[in-house]
């Protein structure tokens, strides 16, 4: 149980400086890229060349995974040539987490010299042109938690991270989206990559038929648990961010339906789309420097 010491310091940069500082004596990688593996597409990190893995119990100040297909560890490494350090498993806040602990890990990579976060996810599909399978590219988001004052930023803001209000205009980096796309088409995966609205909510339980028909109608291509959260700190943090949902099954919309959504289907489709990721994801980062300007 945390103590209200312990909420207040969740997530401040002494805290971070100090998981950041410990990480740094512990790895030689200097990681560019940071990525988050979701439910079920933890696989992305055995990409990693000459890993270094740490389990998140021993690493000061960060929270334990605690949900099947999460595994729970950082590993560091390369992936084509560029350092990357990439969460095998990341925090919801149906945990029962503080916000700020959830996001922590985004501060951490800030400090270790990050410039570019890849987020993954399962979600389910809510436009009904999507198919269980399909890879939508995020290209904006609805903060369901964020309306009802749930935030990561909430408190008072250290300028040390970045600015109190920050903009989330253009959360989802517009070069990286094109490239993706690019990628994609070389790679003959056109046929099941999306682009649309991901919508955030707080889980754990899956969503009523209603409540789909209302994020339906909000303008929502599909919905989860989890990134948006990453998303807002990564951003204020001034990190560009990538963010790639796995449509893992389809959201129940119509009353006569028998499908009833379930964590072991979304972890079925992260196994059956697993390896097509990997290449997608890989492919991305080894053009990152020469695509996209950047100062690697
Ligand atoms: O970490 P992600 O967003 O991939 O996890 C999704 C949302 C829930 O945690 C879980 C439901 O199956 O998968
Ligand atoms: N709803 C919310 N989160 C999810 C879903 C869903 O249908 N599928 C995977 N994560």
């Amino acid at each position: 149980m945390l103590s209200m010491s312990d909420f207040a310091s969740c997530g401040s940069y002494e805290e971070c400086s100090a998981t950041a500082d410990w990480l740094r004596a512990h790895t030689q990688v200097r990681p560019r890229v940071g990525i988050v593996c979701g439910s079920g597409l933890g696989g992305l990190a055995e990409m990693l060349k000459d890993p270094q893995v740490f389990k998140y119990s021993d690493i000061p100040n960060f929270p334990r995974s605690t949900v099947h297909g999460h595994a729970g560890q950082l590993v560091f490494g390369t992936l084509k040539g560029k350092p990357c350090v990439c969460m095998q498993g990341r925090f919801h806040l149906y945990e029962g987490y503080p916000i700020q602990k959830i996001t922590l890990p985004m501060r951490v990579f800030k400090l270790m010299g990050v410039e570019t976060m890849i987020m993954t996810n399962a979600a389910g599909g809510l436009n009904q042109d999507y198919k269980v399978g399909d890879v939508m590219i995020i290209k904006d988001h609805i903060n369901m938690p964020g309306f009802a004052g749930i935030s990561p930023l909430a408190g008072p803001n250290d300028d040390r991270f970045g600015v109190r209000f920050p903009c989330m205009s253009d959360a989802y980096d517009r070069e990286l989206r094109q490239l993706a796309h690019d990628v994609a088409a070389e790679l003959g995966y056109s046929d099941f990559l999306q682009e649309g609205v991901y919508c955030v909510l707080g889980g754990p339980s899956f969503e009523t038929i209603a409540e789909c028909r209302m994020l339906h109608s909000l303008g929502a291509d599909a919905v989860g648990m989890s990134t948006v959260h990453e998303v807002i700190v990564a951003r204020h943090a001034g990190m560009r961010c990538f963010a790639l949902s796995l449509i893992s099954n389809r959201a129940v919309m119509d009353y006569d339906s028998q499908e009833k959504a379930n964590h072991e289907e979304v972890l079925e489709t992260g196994r059956l789309r697993a390896q097509q990721l990997e290449k997608m994801v890989s492919t991305i980062v080894a053009r990152l420097d020469s695509d996209n300007n950047n100062s690697f």
